[in-house]
């Protein structure tokens, strides 16, 4: 039986992002300073890399990635798009879905010109920055489908998303201390994603080091779990890697409080 506080959290926290704004968020997060490619420092280009590096040193591979969470963003599998064939999204707002399948179907009304990712990502492939467009083309190739998830419910996605073996890979970026009323209901999530996992399979979460709110639009402050670097272990997910990034003052822009971001690379046992 759940406790009445936490039914009372999960229900609060998603009453919080009925008020969510995806352009907003993108403009908050995902322009400079916090995505300045130019910069050395930022942290978006901290976080292609880490996630170019995960997708490339060749212990990841399978058919299906799941990203948790995607939100309004598309950045977290611009690397994983060159290893599975199968790109699967989802978000627990339709605003965002809506959002994803306005540039799926690339007939503009998208609130973020994705091009300088997709370039920047090509030349950490090695690949010319014009090979953005074929980046782009492989991108829509292999998303499957955008469709619902609740990460606070045991199975945070529908029956029939996945095959009966689970994910090869999941990735999912600031979703699960953004989404959860405290700790406890944290590492329950985490435990809820970690089964959609198969044995062997790989998870990448990036997310926020000690915050404890951030604006998901005008006035719209979400609560956040403060996080340290030593909350990940879950059932079952062996720490391959931990890398932290500390933000310098300048990215620390008025949206929210956090002070680091974190990339885990871990495995099903
Ligand atoms: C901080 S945003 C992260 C978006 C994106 N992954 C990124 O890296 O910027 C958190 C996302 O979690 C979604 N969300 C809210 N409640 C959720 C829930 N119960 N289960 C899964 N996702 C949820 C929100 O709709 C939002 O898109
Ligand atoms: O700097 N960033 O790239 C970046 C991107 C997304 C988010 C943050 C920072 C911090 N707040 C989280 C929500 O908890 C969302």
């Amino acid at each position: 039986m759940e406790g009445k506080g936490k039914v009372n959290g999960v229900a609060a926290m998603a009453a919080c992002y009925q008020g969510f704004d995806p352009a907003a968020y993108l403009q908050y997060n995902y322009t400079p300073p916090r995505a300045d490619f130019e910069r050395k420092d930022s942290i978006v280009p901290w976080k292609l890399a880490c996630l170019h590096r995960a997708f490339t040193e060749g212990d990841v591979r399978g058919e299906l990635l799941v990203d948790i969470g995607s939100g309004p963003t598309l950045y977290q599998v611009l690397s994983g798009c060159e290893v599975f064939n199968k790109v699967l999204l989802t978000d627990f707002l339709e605003v965002n879905r809506q959002e994803l399948r306005g540039w799926l179907e690339d007939e503009g009304g998208c609130n973020l010109d994705w091009t300088p990712y997709l370039q920047h990502v090509c030349k950490l492939e090695g690949r010319r920055p014009s090979a953005w467009t074929e980046k782009a083309a492989k991108l829509r190739q292999v998303i499957t489908d955008i469709v619902p998830v609740d990460v606070h419910r045991p199975h945070p996605l529908a029956l029939d998303a996945l095959p009966s073996e689970g994910a090869d890979c999941l990735v999912s970026c600031f979703c699960l201390e953004s989404v959860s009323p405290d700790l406890a209901a944290f590492t329950r999530a985490l435990g809820h994603i970690g089964r959609l996992l198969r044995t062997g399979g790989h998870l990448l979460l990036i997310g926020a080091l000690g915050e404890s709110y951030y604006f998901g639009g005008p006035g719209v402050r979400i609560p956040v779990v403060p996080l340290n670097e030593a909350q990940f272990e879950g059932e079952r997910l062996h720490l391959i890697r931990l890398e932290v990034y500390t933000l310098p003052q300048d990215m620390r822009v008025g949206v929210d409080d956090v002070s680091g971001v974190f990339f885990v690379k871990a495995i099903k046992e």
